[in-house]
């Protein structure tokens, strides 16, 4: 079977309802209509269209994004679509833009840090776009160490105003996006200072440009900090530098929810915890986890797809073999499979989670930010990570096909791969969930019992008595088969023995530091691993939990299930060190798991390309070749490959100038 057969001979295999899937991938059927409706929207629309980006030139390439998004929003307003009908517009659309900063951090600062008065002000110009915002935060020389900001903002009792200044090269903004060439507003971040007294860093409004000619105003400069990573990618934004000399605002312009800052200069401190300056980063870390999923199941689409297609050797009755028949084909793409899944049901969680604190932070109840900062911050690093290497791992899985641009595969990862470092590089932020995992256990002598996500390490209070000896951990006598470790109580007490016994070796060792923080720079390497350790369970767990769910569809639970096992056995295998250092689990019972999941393997096989189905991506959306929704792959290949500008003639530019003589000259010389 060939080309265009194999993707429809591959889809009759399928044990159950990919219909159904659809839906719980979306989230409800309503997501699912909607999602639907605004991809083909998108794909229909020529004005769309996205596969020239890579060999467009920068000037080009971004008035073309000027042109897509202002398009974007026209049609917006046209079509009266809703909030979320617009987000998934923008969504399929897939091309970074100053809108997303605008929407996407500007209006979220206002929200989240402003006043009443302060939002009743600027959000309707907002949301109107008559301003465009951009979220100015990180400086030339610090982006992770937010209370290292240079920029000042100097209160003037006399004018009643705040002056903004950059008072060194590396205090100048750097790395907002939108800022360089569009926005006309930023929220700055800068180090408040009244009567000659500093007050940490705040956030304030600040006009960049000219409503009528977009001119920098005075005392600003301002423009694009260069080419970044990769053709078209995330060149299509306009990240940028600015300075400020002497800049001056009205003082109501500074972002008073968390501070006010009196007509005399007194500063003001609300019942709101100063972190909320910090908060809408751990909105849009929430978002970056569900945006993880997309981006993987995209990757995972393209090479489950190819890998059905592909064939090489093993021809015993004529027919070379598919290389997803291949058990190291599996073994390298189905936990990329299980990954998409777990970490969308990951990031619908995050999203209760942070609609949950944002409530509670409406009613004055500040008790969850913690464990919100944390589990936002964790799971931003461990989703971000995992996926950039997945989709660099699709790309091999896809040989060599799949470093040519007509993959989709590099220009996804060169514009996927910044957020392991944006709204927080991942490894500061597993610090600070090493920081959360360390206070908590340190509270847990006083009797405080730790809830939510940290709440196991209450319940395995007792190991952290006891010298972490094997047999303290309950599943050391339930598995001694391999289908005992189908067992999601099982499962979930290996991960949270493996977490909580981490997580106590590493406070012990702190505690042998006379300072605490000497000892948390000398053995920083080891508590990240152990907020990875934490980071993973928290996925686990939701997968397992909603597994619980009341899920429709023939064989889709099942299917879910084979998922979420093969996605924690993966991770088991990976990490096989902790589980066996830690004494979870013994050497025999990890060979086991790896006998499961060799079987989970087989059961996902026929499926595979169903499972992929169910991510309902356009091939406009995956933009790809080898990921086409027909299989059709080598004749669009070799169509592909003729529209490079380098076929346009059959002699190159530079033949007479270089090839020619070249030939010429040796030949002259063989004759001599
Ligand atoms: C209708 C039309 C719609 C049109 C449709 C369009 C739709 C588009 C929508 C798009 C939506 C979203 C897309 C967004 C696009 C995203 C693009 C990404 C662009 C990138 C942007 C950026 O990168 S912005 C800059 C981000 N910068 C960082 O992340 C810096 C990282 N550093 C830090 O966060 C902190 O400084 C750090 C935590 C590392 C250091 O803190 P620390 O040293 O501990 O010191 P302190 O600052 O003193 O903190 C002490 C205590 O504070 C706690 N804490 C820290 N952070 C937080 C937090 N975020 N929340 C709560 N609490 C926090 C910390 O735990 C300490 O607590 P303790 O109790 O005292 O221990
Ligand atoms: C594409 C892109 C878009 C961006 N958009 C915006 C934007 O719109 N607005 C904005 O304000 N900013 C933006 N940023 C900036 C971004 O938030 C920062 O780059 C990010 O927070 C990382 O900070 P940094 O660059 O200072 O890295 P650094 O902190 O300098 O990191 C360098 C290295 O040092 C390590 N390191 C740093 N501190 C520690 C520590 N305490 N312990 C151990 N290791 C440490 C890091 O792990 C890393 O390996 C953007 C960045 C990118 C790449």
């Amino acid at each position: 079977m060939e080309g265009v057969d194999i993707l429809p001979h591959e889809r009759s295999k399928t044990q159950f309802d990919v219909d159904a899937m659809k839906i719980v991938w979306a989230g409800s059927r309503h997501a699912f209509e909607v999602s639907d409706r605004m991809a083909r929207l998108v794909a229909s629309d020529p004005a769309f269209q996205k596969d020239n980006r890579s060999r467009l030139g920068r000037k080009e390439l971004f008035k073309n994004t000027l042109r897509k998004a202002t398009y974007a929003w026209k049609r917006i307003l046209e079509l009266r679509l809703t909030e979320e009908e617009a987000g998934r517009l923008r969504f399929f659309v897939d091309e970074p833009a100053f809108t997303d900063l605008h929407w996407g951090m500007f209006v979220p600062a206002i929200k989240g840090q402003g006043t009443e008065e302060q939002q009743q002000k600027w959000l309707p110009l907002a949301y109107k776009m008559q301003i465009i915002g951009c979220y100015a935060q990180t400086e030339l020389g610090h982006g992770s160490n937010v209370q290292g900001l240079e920029t000042t903002a100097t209160f003037d009792p006399d004018k009643d105003e705040f002056v903004i200044h950059s008072p060194t090269l590396t205090s100048s903004k750097w790395w907002p996006g939108g800022l360089g060439k569009v926005s006309t507003h930023a929220v700055v971040y800068a180090r408040l200072i009244t009567n000659g007294e500093e007050h940490g860093v705040h956030g304030f409004i600040v006009q960049l440009r000219s409503l009528d000619d977009h001119m920098p105003l005075p005392g600003i400069t301002i423009g694009d900090i260069g080419m970044k990573f990769g053709n078209g990618a995330y060149n299509t934004m306009d990240n940028g530098v600015l300075t400020f000399d002497h800049v001056r605002i009205p003082r109501n312009q500074m972002l008073m929810r968390v501070l006010q800052v009196t007509s005399e200069g007194k500063c003001v401190q609300s019942n709101v915890p100063r972190q909320l300056i910090y908060g809408t980063m751990v909105f849009v870390r929430q978002t970056i986890v569900a945006d993880a999923s997309s981006a993987l199941s995209r990757a995972v689409c393209i090479a489950t797809r190819y890998s059905a297609v592909r064939r090489q050797f093993g021809s015993q009755d004529g027919v070379e073999t598919q290389v997803i028949d291949y058990k190291t084909q599996q073994n390298r793409l189905f936990p990329l499979l299980a990954s998409a899944y777990a970490f969308r049901f990951v990031g619908e969680w995050l999203k209760w989670l942070y609609t949950d604190v944002t409530q509670r932070l409406q009613a004055n109840d500040f008790s969850t930010l913690p464990e919100a900062h944390a589990c936002t911050a964790g799971l931003k690093s461990l989703t971000t990570t995992a996926t950039a290497d997945a989709i660099e791992e699709c790309r091999k899985l896809c040989g060599g096909h799949g470093y040519l641009c007509a993959s989709g595969l590099p220009e996804l990862f060169a514009v996927y791969v910044p957020a392991c470092t944006y709204e927080g590089d991942n490894v500061v932020l597993l610090l600070q969930v090493a920081r959360f995992l360390m206070k908590t256990v340190s509270q847990l002598g006083s009797g405080k019992k730790p809830i939510g996500t940290t709440a196991y390490l209450g319940r395995v209070q007792d190991l952290m008595q006891c010298r972490c000896e094997v047999q303290t951990v309950g599943i050391i006598y339930s598995i001694n088969a391999a289908e005992d470790w189908l067992k999601p109580s099982v499962m979930l007490e290996a991960f949270e023995a493996r977490s909580a016994r981490m997580c106590v070796a590493r406070a012990q060792n702190l505690g042998k530091f006379a300072n605490p923080e000497d000892g948390f720079a000398e053995l920083s390497a080891d508590l990240v691993e152990a907020a990875v350790a934490h980071c993973q369970l928290i996925v686990v767990s939701k997968f397992l939990d909603k597994l619980q769910q009341d899920i429709p569809g023939n064989g889709v639970k099942q299917q879910l299930q084979n998922l979420c096992y093969i996605y924690a056995l993966n991770l088991l295998h990976k990490h096989l060190g902790d589980f066996l250092s830690t004494g979870c689990i013994t050497p025999k019972q990890a060979s086991l798991a790896n006998d499961q999941l060799r079987s989970l393997y087989s059961q996902v096989r026929p499926n595979a390309i169903a499972l992929v189905d169910a991510f309902n991506y356009t091939d406009h959306y995956l933009g790809s070749v080898l990921g086409r929704y027909d299989g059709n792959v080598y004749p669009k290949l070799y169509e592909e490959a003729w529209k490079d500008p380098l076929n346009d003639s059959v002699l190159p530019d530079g033949y007479n100038e270089y090839i020619r003589p070249l030939l010429k000259q040796q030949l002259h010389n063989s004759r001599l």
